[in-house]
């Protein structure tokens, strides 16, 4: 990046979450990705410079090995001009929702990250001047916690996402159980599905064309999300799915209840996939919340101690192949040291980043008559479709995070249990329609 010809009229306002915002450039595949703070909580420049160097090193050190070498893209950190900064803060602050200001972009450190477009296929440098098609996925939690430390019975039966969207009064976009028809919407989604998916360039219609184009695209993705490149491995984790394997509050039980199947006892993934890997990752909560908050007191109290230790534990980074080795210990047995405590600590981090990141899916149509140029292809009823698979928001979550964790797992399974439970089998018959067989349910961003 040529840091002293950065104009921001190149770049444009392209998303943002609760912590970062990114901007893109307009033909290269490249975006920025800038940290956020709430306004009364400004950071040193040598504090933000730190932080974004610990995500590089986290990807490059610990999430590349555990999720394979090409679905993760650490990116690097630079240092740009403060004007282009200002001038792009500026010129993208009308188009971010209102939900997200309440956090202000960085402007002061000059520091931000800078990162392929995962949005392209990742074997371009340039925009291509073909349709694609971009999905983004965030695969929370894809287990029922297994750990003998759980007190609430419902979190053996229920997961955490399901139990949360209540406590957080989503709004069910998509679903089969709200109140408004979700027919105009999806048949809208059909139309731009089309030049994807269907065979005759889009031009047949109707409820049959929409539903038959929306199970196709799933097919894709489902496709996609199972497909392991070659040189992908099983990754560094072998970590067994114990307990029930699935949620009784989602659709996908309900369905395998009306097939007569019971639950398998292996997640079914596999391995070389990215998914599998993912759970694998997020499997490293082996003790769950309530068994790990009394090894962070432990850890705490160690830390009220001796307060220098703090850099000694590695609790802040350097995040380096050290920490990666100790994160391989998958033990439960608890000697009652400091070090036990703080692996567990440590990989309950790891994995609660996992329960937590994105996967981006890029899909073009392969031009017919051409070559793959040795990317990856999905077949589909239009085309064969080109395809790249990435990981994306891989920050370690922060260790202050806990006992915030802690409290809220609390509050979830509480609120679940005494309003939602209560009414749950009425509920749950409306909200789900059975003999579904595909299921897309999408929330509002
Ligand atoms: O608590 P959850 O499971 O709702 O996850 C939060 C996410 O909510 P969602 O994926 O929409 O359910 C939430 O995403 P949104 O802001 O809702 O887009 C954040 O990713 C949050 O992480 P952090 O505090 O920014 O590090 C996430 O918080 P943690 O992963 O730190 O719990
Ligand atoms: N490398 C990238 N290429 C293309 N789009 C990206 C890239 N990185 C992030 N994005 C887009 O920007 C959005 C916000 O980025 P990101 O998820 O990293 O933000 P965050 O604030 O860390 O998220 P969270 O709310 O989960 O904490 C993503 O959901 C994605 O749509």
């Amino acid at each position: 990046m040529e840091e002293g010809k950065m104009d921001e009229n190149e770049w444009s306002y392209h998303g943002e979450g609760n912590k970062s915002l990114v901007v893109a450039h307009a033909q290269r595949c490249v975006v920025l990705r800038f940290l956020k703070f709430p306004p009364n909580k400004k950071k040193t420049s040598e504090e933000i410079l730190q932080h974004l160097q610990n995500i590089v090193d986290f990807g490059k050190n610990v999430m590349k090995d555990f999720l394979g070498e090409n679905y993760v893209h650490c990116g690097e950190v630079v240092q740009l001009p403060l004007e282009f900064v200002k001038q792009l803060c500026l010129k993208i602050q009308c188009e971010r929702p209102e939900s997200r200001c309440d956090k202000d972009l960085d402007t002061f450190s000059g520091y931000a990250m800078c990162l392929p477009n995962l949005t392209r296929l990742q074997t371009f440098h340039f925009a291509e001047h073909r349709p694609i098609l971009c999905v983004e996925i965030k695969p929370k939690c894809g287990f029922i916690p297994f750990s003998n430390d759980v007190t609430h019975e419902m979190k053996h039966k229920v997961c955490r996402y399901c139990m949360h969207q209540h406590l957080k009064n989503g709004e069910l976009i998509y679903g089969c159980g709200d109140a408004r028809s979700p027919v105009a919407d999806l048949k809208e989604l059909a139309h731009h599905l089309k030049p994807f998916f269907f065979p005759s360039n889009g031009l047949a219609s109707g409820p049959h064309c929409t539903k038959a184009v929306i199970r196709e695209l799933v097919h894709v993705i489902t496709r996609v999300l199972l497909s392991s490149s070659e040189k992908a491995r099983a990754g560094a984790l072998r970590l067994g799915l114990q307990g029930p394997r699935v949620c009784e509050a989602s659709p996908f039980s309900r369905s395998l209840h009306n097939q007569g199947k019971n639950t398998s006892e292996h997640s079914g993934l596999p391995k070389g996939c990215l998914l599998y890997k993912t759970l694998q990752v997020q499997m490293l909560d082996q003790l769950d919340i309530e068994g790990l908050y009394p090894l962070y007191k432990r850890v705490e109290q160690y830390l009220e101690e001796f307060p220098e230790e703090r850099k000694t534990l590695q609790i802040d980074g350097p995040y380096d192949e050290v920490f990666y080795q100790k994160l391989l210990d998958l033990s439960t047995e608890d000697d009652g040291t400091v070090a036990f405590a703080l692996t567990k600590v440590q990989q309950y981090r790891v994995a609660m980043t996992a329960k937590d990141c994105s996967i981006m899916i890029a899909l073009s149509p392969c031009l017919q008559g051409t070559s793959s140029d040795q990317r990856p292809v999905i077949p589909s009823s239009r085309s064969r479709l080109a395809f790249s698979v990435s990981v994306l928001d891989l920050d370690l979550k922060p260790y202050e995070s806990i006992p915030h964790q802690y409290k809220l797992d609390s509050k979830i399974v509480n609120y679940y249990s005494k309003t939602v439970h209560a009414k749950d089998d009425t509920v749950r018959s409306t909200r789900f329609k059975e003999h579904e067989d595909c299921t897309l349910v999408l929330h509002k961003v």
